[in-house]
C-alpha cells in the first residue's frame, strides 16, 4: 500500500542524509509516511576516522565505499528508513573528493558525471516514489563540494524533467513534485552551538568551528522557511551519527568530521523551501513551516 504522505531526500555521501535531515526522515517514518533517500555516490574518497578501518581508504584498498554501504545499512536501520538506494545503482557515481582534489578527474566521478543520464536516473525515482516533497542541498551544495554541488543540480533538474509528460516517457508516468525544499542551518542556530561547545572551554571534545559568518552552509535567519522539530527522535539520529563511525565522531550533543571541528546534533532541522507553495505557519519560531508537508491535500 502507498503511503499518503511521501518525501524523497536527495544526497551526495552516506553520512550526509543524517546529518542534515536524520531527525526529520525519523519523524516521518514514525508518523507513517514513506521516506526515500537517493544517494550519489558510495563515499569512496573519505577520510577513515576509525584507526583500525584506515587501510579501506582510496590511498590503501580502497575499499571505503563498501564499507560506507554498510554504515548507511545500519544508520537508516536506526532511523526505521527501509528506502534507500544509490543514484543508477550502488558504484555508478564514485565520492569526487573535495573539489580541486586529483580525485574530481578519476574514472566514474559523480562531478564529471554526464548530467542527462544522472538525471535520467533520479527521473526514474521520482516518477516512481511520486513524492509530494523532495529535499536536497542549495546550488552551492551547502559547503561547495563538487558531489554536493552535483547531487542539487541532478535533483533540481529531475523534479523538473520528471514533470514533464513528454520528457522520457519510458521513465513512467510524469509526476509533479509539490514541494522541494534545500537543507539549511540558520546562522542563529549555529551560533548557539558554536557558543555552547566554546562554553565548555578545556573540556570541549572538539575545535571551535570558527566565526558564524564564515560557515558557508549557514545562512541567515530570513531564508529559512521551515523548521522540523525531531528531537523525539533524537536518540535514532544519535544512532545513525554513530553508525557512520568512519566519517563521524559523536561526543554528547555534539559531532566532527575528521576536521575535528564541533557541531550540534540537531533535533530542529531547517529548510528552505525553493519550489511550490508554503504552506500555514506551525508551531515553528518566526512564521516558519512546521512541517514540511504543510499545505498539501
Ligand atoms: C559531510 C560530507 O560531505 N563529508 C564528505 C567530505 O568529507 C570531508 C573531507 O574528507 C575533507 O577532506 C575533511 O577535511 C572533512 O572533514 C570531511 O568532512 O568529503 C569526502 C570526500 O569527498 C566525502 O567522502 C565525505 O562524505
Ligand atoms: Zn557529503
Amino acid at each position: 500500500m502507498t503511503a499518503d504522505r511521501r518525501m524523497l531526500l536527495v544526497h551526495a555521501h552516506p553520512d550526509d542524509e543524517t546529518i542534515n535531515n536524520g531527525a526529520t526522515m525519523a519523524r516521518y517514518v514514525s508518523e507513517g509516511a514513506q521516506v526515500t533517500l537517493l544517494t550519489c555516490t558510495l563515499g569512496e574518497e573519505g577520510e577513515v576516522l576509525v584507526p583500525e578501518l584506515e587501510l579501506l581508504a582510496p590511498e590503501h584498498a580502497d575499499q571505503l565505499g563498501g564499507y560506507r554501504i554498510a554504515e548507511l545499512r545500519a544508520a537508516m536501520e536506526a532511523l526505521g528508513v527501509s528506502d534507500w538506494r544509490f543514484l543508477g545503482g550502488p558504484g555508478r557515481y564514485r565520492d569526487s573528493g573535495m573539489m580541486g582534489t586529483p580525485a574530481n578527474d578519476k574514472a566514474r566521478a559523480f562531478w564529471r558525471a554526464d548530467l542527462d543520464e544522472a538525471v535520467a536516473h533520479a527521473v526514474a525515482v521520482v516518477r516512481e516514489v511520486r513524492p509530494q516533497v523532495v529535499v536536497t542541498y542549495d546550488e552551492n551544495g551547502g559547503y561547495g563540494h563538487p558531489d554536493h554541488i552535483q547531487a542539487h543540480r541532478v535533483a533540481m533538474a529531475a523534479v523538473d524533467r520528471a514533470a514533464d509528460p513528454g520528457h522520457r516517457p519510458d521513465l513512467g508516468p510524469a509526476w509533479d513534485v509539490a514541494k522541494v525544499y534545500w537543507c539549511c542551518v540558520p546562522r542563529s542556530v549555529l551560533r548557539e552551538g558554536i557558543e555552547a561547545l566554546a562554553a565548555l572551554g578545556e573540556d570541549s571534545p572538539f575545535g571551535h568551528l570558527g566565526e558564524v559568518d564564515d560557515i558557508p552552509f549557514a545562512v541567515p535567519d530570513e531564508l529559512v522557511t521551515a523548521a522540523v522539530d525531531g528531537r523525539a527522535q533524537a536518540g535514532r539520529k544519535d544512532a545513525a551519527m554513530r553508525a557512520h563511525a568512519t566519517q563521524i565522531t559523536v561526543d554528547g550533543p555534539f559531532f566532527a568530521l575528521s576536521n575535528d571541528l564541533g557541531q550540534e546534533v540537531l533535533g530542529v532541522e531547517h529548510y528552505r523551501l525553493v519550489r511550490g507553495q508554503r504552506g500555514p505557519a506551525g508551531e515553528a519560531p518566526n512564521g516558519w513551516e512546521d512541517d514540511l508537508f504543510a499545505g498539501l491535500a
